[in-house]
């Protein structure tokens, strides 16, 4: 569940994050937003002296990067995404912008300069919303940029080439990590520390609040959100005299609190009749900013708690289709849906208000319905389907997990207490029935298929010629990497009944360099050469012995490229 309404926006979009700082991905994950990482490879070389102001600098990079992205993905991934957000954090002191070091002098350069004084930190941001029109791309950029207020203190020679060779410095902007070592340098911050960071948090759920919600006739005197609106603020809110806004319809007057601000609450999550966790808010602070209540819900610990119902309830409804159903059916009411499927009418609508409520279904008069993210997802004919994955999980995994304690206790894998079978005779079963084949080749598709991309641009693999993909099953990541790369030569090796069974998968269509398929066993088999070899969702099948095998043919066989040492992109997912 993400804690605030506005990131909420964000859930049922495609949302890629055009930056490679595991800064910025950590703070945005932190707070619930789902989103793509796709690292910007717009080279930050724009002439500074060009620039009036060191935040101008920071916002125009910021927009660059995210631009790079957004019509990389429009036209070379043919998959255009519907927000993409670029960011660059720079230090400026005495009228100089100082970026990331590039070795340990520069580093030392940058950190004397700041070496007892105050400087800005700024970063920009860019959010681009976007929208492909006659496979033409249209984007509407929003940018900002925040500054926050440091000051190093007086600082020795030998502490500051200590911090130097603790690597720290190398890849944050003015050299320093205050977020870790860097921390012990600091004397004082004014202002948004994780502006520091990397990424203005706050100044960010502002910027959407005011593209999403922007202010209605009723409270035009405010011109900007100076507070982040809780749920209750919108959901409140009635629908008629709705303003339209360039990314949603604004609903009527925001709730405002005598003072004219929104009331700080937050949402956490209780659970329904149906034992399902629904949102609902707590207030956290009087007008006087004292706390109200003696202590704060443990939200995280709540939410891991109760996790396993809700990953129980989505497993049920994919297995029972329930989303198929909608799909071609909704909005439809409980007993047509259980006269559907062949269940209780009590216990489906149990079962539907649960995925309501988990914001799998939208539940209105007329009945229930899939959200955008059911149909695409959740269906099992959709392109980016997860259901084979999803059944996977039900059928497979969760009986794993639920031996998690004996497997701890033991050391051991656990496929003979869940399944009654040893882990290999295991995967002689997948083959060996033709049903249970096309159930694991469809999961393993469905979770590949979906994060191809995501993996293929994850590195620039174009000084590459040739990869392998060990155990590439339908062939779903070979598939992105040759649209990624047209002149990587990419073939997957998988066991012959894998490879028997691979042409339902294959993408129709499609005019890009083929991929090869080559059957085999790459335990008894020779491998074939390659520059790259890719190794997901292999390592964790097998025991240490085994993988050390494995590992040493893959050695053997790949070839370093140009400029390269051996590549192996393993267990990347
Ligand atoms: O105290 C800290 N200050 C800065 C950082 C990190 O520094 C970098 C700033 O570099 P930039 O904005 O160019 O971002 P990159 O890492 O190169 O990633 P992009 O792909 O977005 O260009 C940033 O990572 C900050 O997080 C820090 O960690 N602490």
């Amino acid at each position: 569940m993400v804690l605030n309404p506005v990131l909420g926006k964000l859930v049922s979009k495609r949302v890629v994050l055009a930056s490679a700082s595991p800064r910025r991905q950590e703070i945005l994950t932190n707070v619930g937003l789902r989103f793509e990482v796709v690292p910007s490879w717009f080279k930050e070389t724009l002439e500074k002296s060009s620039f009036t102001a060191p935040y101008e600098y920071a916002v125009e990079t910021a927009k660059q990067k995210a631009l790079e992205v957004a019509n990389r993905m429009h036209v070379k991934h043919l998959r255009t995404p519907d927000v993409v957000i670029g960011a660059d954090t720079i230090v400026s002191v005495d009228e100089q912008i100082l970026e990331k070091p590039v070795d340990k002098q520069d580093a030392y350069r940058m950190l004397s300069r700041l070496n007892g004084k105050e400087h800005s930190v700024f970063t920009g941001v860019a959010i681009i919303h976007c929208h492909s029109k006659d496979n033409q791309l249209e984007m509407d950029i929003t940018d900002f940029y925040e500054e926050t207020k440091v000051k190093f203190s007086e600082l020795s020679e030998e502490l500051l080439w200590e911090y130097i060779h603790s690597g720290e410095p190398m890849d944050k902007a003015g050299g320093y990590g205050i977020q870790a070592l860097g921390g012990m340098l600091v004397e004082y911050v004014h202002g948004d520390f994780l502006n520091v960071v990397g990424f203005p948090l706050n100044h960010f759920c502002k910027k959407l609040a005011e593209l999403y919600y922007p202010p209605s006739k009723h409270n035009v005197q405010r011109k900007k959100y100076d507070s982040i609106p809780s749920v209750d603020t919108f959901e409140n809110q009635s629908d008629g005299e709705s303003e339209s806004s360039n990314f949603t319809k604004q609903k009527g007057a925001s709730k405002l609190d005598s003072s004219g601000t929104y009331s700080s609450e937050a949402v956490y999550a209780s659970e329904n009749s149906s034992g399902v966790r629904t949102g609902f808010t707590v207030p956290l602070e009087n007008q006087n900013g004292v706390s109200q209540s003696a202590a704060k819900l443990p939200s995280k610990i709540l939410e891991l708690m109760d996790g396993f119902r809700a990953s129980k309830a989505l497993f049920v409804a994919s297995k029972l289709k329930i989303f198929d159903h909608l799909k071609d059916k909704g909005p439809m009411k409980a007993v047509d849906i259980a006269n559907d499927v062949g269940t209780s009418v009590c216990g489906t609508e149990r079962l539907l208000d649960a995925c309501a409520s988990l914001g799998l279904l939208e539940k209105t008069p007329q009945g229930y319905s899939n959200t955008d993210s059911a149909n695409t997802y959740l269906a099992s004919d959709g392109k980016y389907s997860l259901h084979g994955y999803i059944i996977h999980s039900n059928d497979h995994l969760w009986p794993l997990f639920t031996n998690l304690e004996s497997a701890v206790k033991e050391g051991s894998r656990q496929n003979h207490r869940a399944f009654g079978k040893k882990a290999d005779d295991l995967f002689k079963d997948y083959y060996h029935s033709q049903e249970v084949k096309q159930r694991f080749m469809s999961a393993m598709h469905s979770i590949a298929h979906l994060t191809a991309r995501d993996v293929a641009t994850a590195f620039d693999l174009s000084q590459f010629k040739s990869a392998c993909d060990l155990g590439g099953c339908t062939g779903a990541l070979a598939h992105e990497l040759v649209q990624v790369y047209p002149n990587l030569k990419v073939t997957v090796f998988d066991l012959p009944e894998v490879i028997a069974n691979t042409s339902y998968f294959q993408p129709s269509g499609q005019h890009t360099a083929p991929v090869t398929f080559v059957s085999g066993d790459f335990f008894k088999d020779s491998l074939p050469e390659a520059d790259l070899y890719i190794l997901s969702r292999v390592l964790h099948d097998w025991p240490d012995e085994k993988i050390h095998v494995l590992l040493s043919k893959v050695s053997a066989v790949c070839r370093p490229g140009v400029n390269m040492e051996k590549k192996t992109v393993s267990q990347i997912i």
